[in-house]
């Protein structure tokens, strides 16, 4: 029997975001967001789904809170919606919006529990959009005066903040692939956007620590994990170019100041420029304290002649699949941060993101028996000791989701948390994924 332990200092968590799991679209003046606008479009979310109600958490935060404090975690990162602290993007601040969020901060650190906050998880105002949004390089002074707005007034108790969550979803996912809010489909809009986001970044670092708060700040990219399907030369640069464009694209700005030049050219290639201003590479290298990482699958990759953006397609080998149709492959996890610490350095990681997607229902016995999730988990937690052994800088993990919640295009219909959530009663279920996580957090790790 072997043990699977964990630095006493491992920092476990779990995450959630705004407009997945608070509801209260309209309430306390809240303005809209470009995902109330997106969800209301027919055909964009599975069943017309919504995030007018989701969870209910800006209602029945205390409970979601207590659920958090018997889960045993250090640490809960959650998003601030935009939208409630500038209904209209800019101008008028909502204090109210900042009432609900002092009131979750203050009921996290009375629980115990350090608040981790994420300025940008994709709310962003529609009033914005309306004005072109992240193609708009004007949005990134609005996201400023929201930064600055926010840092101010929770800055001396919450002491770790991430900038954006995911930006390749923020730009390519939603104004190339066009599948998440505003629904674009236009590769040098998204390449705007990515690079202005970028940018944001970059400037709410500089902004943080022009306050003098005493806490970290980083920022959250999802990594992919693609490997050549041969060694075929071919088939390597293939992969290598599909990587790329989730991980090095925005990995390489952030810690090295630079895009990945192989990228540049190939995009190039497509007609594709990025609108790099005069200093915008060094604002957005700015020095952070963290990485964030959300990692949930991996695969194989092999060339496909005009394919794709990358002359490329994903290979299906056999893996187990998760009920949102995602590989379960754990040892992508230690290859893609083994691989990122081998890159960058030793920079801090925290893994902001991970879990599964699986088929729950409430059993006879009042139960919900996960046991896909609680395979997950246990074999990515394997993974974590590995790289924590390994010398990988590995500082915390957060499990996505605290709650089943809004899964963006997907709606009510996908499955994540580690509670579930009944959609006409918004009762919370613990399921044995959360018994699982809890006893592993008490007893520092499991035996396998
Ligand atoms: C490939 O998965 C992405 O990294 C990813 C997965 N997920 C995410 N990003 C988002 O950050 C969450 O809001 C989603 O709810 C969650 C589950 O879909």
């Amino acid at each position: 029997m072997a043990r699977i332990s964990f630095p006493k200092d491992f920092v476990w968590g779990t995450a959630t975001a705004s407009y997945q799991i608070e509801g209260a679209y309209d309430e306390d003046g809240r303005g809209l967001s470009i995902w109330d606008t997106f969800a209301r479009t027919p055909g964009k979310v599975v069943n017309g789904d919504t995030g007018d109600v989701a969870c209910d958490s800006y209602h029945r935060y205390e409970e979601d809170i207590a659920l958090l404090k018997q889960l045993g975690v250090k640490s809960y990162r959650f998003s601030i919606a935009w939208p409630r602290i500038f209904p209209q993007g800019t101008g008028e601040v909502n204090e109210k919006g900042l009432d609900y969020y002092r009131r979750v901060i203050d009921g996290l650190i009375a629980a115990g529990i350090e608040p981790a906050v994420t300025l940008y998880h994709w709310d962003l105002p529609q009033a914005l959009q309306d004005k072109g949004g992240w193609d708009n390089r004007e949005t990134i002074d609005a996201f400023l005066a929201y930064a600055e707005i926010v840092f101010k007034a929770f800055g001396d108790k919450v002491k770790s903040w991430i900038t954006f969550n995911e930006t390749w979803c923020v730009s390519f996912l939603s104004n190339f692939i066009g599948v998440h809010a505003p629904g674009h489909t236009d590769l040098q809009l998204a390449t705007n956007v990515a690079h202005h986001c970028l940018v944001a970044h970059g400037r709410a670092v500089q902004l943080y620590r022009s306050l003098n708060l005493p806490g970290q700040i980083g920022t959250t990219h999802n990594l992919s994990w693609s490997e050549p399907y041969t060694t075929r030369p071919e088939d390597v640069e293939a992969a290598r170019r599909s990587r790329a464009w989730g991980n090095e694209w925005f990995l390489e700005p952030t810690l090295k100041g630079s895009y990945p030049q192989f990228m540049v050219e190939w995009f190039r290639g497509k007609g594709i420029e990025v609108p790099i201003l005069e200093g915008d590479m060094e604002t957005i290298g700015q020095p952070i304290d963290f990485i964030g990482v959300n990692f949930y699958t991996g695969g194989y990759t092999r060339y496909k002649k005009d394919s794709g953006l990358f002359d490329s397609e994903d290979v299906q080998v056999g893996f187990d699949q998760t009920f949102i149709g995602w590989n379960v492959y754990p040892e992508a996890l230690y290859k893609v941060l083994s691989w990122l610490h081998e890159e960058y350095g030793d920079i801090p990681i925290y893994i902001t993101e991970n879990g599964a997607c699986t088929d729950d229902h409430v059993a006879e016995d009042g139960g919900v028996h996960d046991a896909q999730r609680v395979d997950y988990y246990r074999k990515h937690f394997i993974q974590c000791q590995r790289l924590i052994d390994s010398g990988v800088p590995l500082k915390g993990y957060y499990a996505w989701s605290l709650l089943d919640n809004f899964e963006w295009a997907e709606g009510y219909a996908k499955r994540f948390g580690i509670v579930h959530t009944d959609y006409e009663t918004l009762e919370r279920t613990p399921k044995d994924s959360y018994y699982f996580i809890q006893k592993v957090i008490s007893e520092g790790g499991f035996d396998v």
